[in-house]
């Protein structure tokens, strides 16, 4: 039993639902302990499209690394995402940010995520669930002192 964080995102649709209905999806294979707050937060890098709404999730699995990308890739099929712009719009993002202690660098799968500690939309959700995850300096040099909006409880996204 791993203890993993993914990150969650969306920008099209009917955002929280989206968010939702992937979550349900990690079961039975993910069991969700913790759940973040959500987030709205401008798109980075393609900035032109629809502002995302962002979380993060801490679970456990017997997954092994790359069974756990292998279902997130499908449940972001099955919400309707397809192959697209690169950073571009989407129902349904989801990453693995930790897999247990694991640090792991394959051609398709690098884990800790090689981009969330520049991410303000990681490491802010992260450190409301996972202080201990999230070093202050990390938290500063990510989010220049931005303020990220809360749209949705933690219990919203639960759907409870
Ligand atoms: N930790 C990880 N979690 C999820 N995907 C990963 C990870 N490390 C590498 N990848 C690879 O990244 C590829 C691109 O993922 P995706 O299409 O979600 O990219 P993106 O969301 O546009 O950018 P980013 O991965 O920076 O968020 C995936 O197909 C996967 O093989
Ligand atoms: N704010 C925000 N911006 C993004 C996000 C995201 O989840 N949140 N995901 C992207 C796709 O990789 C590109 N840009």
């Amino acid at each position: 039993m791993t203890i993993v964080y993914l990150a969650i995102g969306s920008n099209q649709g009917d955002r929280l639902a989206n968010l939702q209905a992937g979550l349900a999806a990690l079961a039975p294979a993910v069991q969700l302990t913790n759940y973040s707050s959500v987030y709205e937060t401008a798109a980075a890098y393609v900035e032109d499209q629809p502002p995302f709404l962002n979380a993060v999730v801490a679970g456990t699995t017997e997954l092994a690394p790359h069974a756990l990308l292998a279902l997130l890739k499908q449940i972001e099929h099955d919400c309707g995402r397809r192959p697209g712009l690169r950073y571009g719009p989407r129902p349904l993002d989801l990453d693995i940010l930790l897999y247990g202690e694991l640090e792991l660098q394959t051609n398709d799968l690098i884990i800790p995520h090689l981009r969330m500690f520049e991410r303000d939309f990681v490491l802010r959700p992260l450190a409301e669930i996972a202080p201990n995850q999230v070093n202050a300096e990390q938290l500063a040099q990510a989010t220049q002192g931005s303020v990220l909006a809360v749209v949705y409880s933690a219990k919203q996204l639960q759907g409870r």
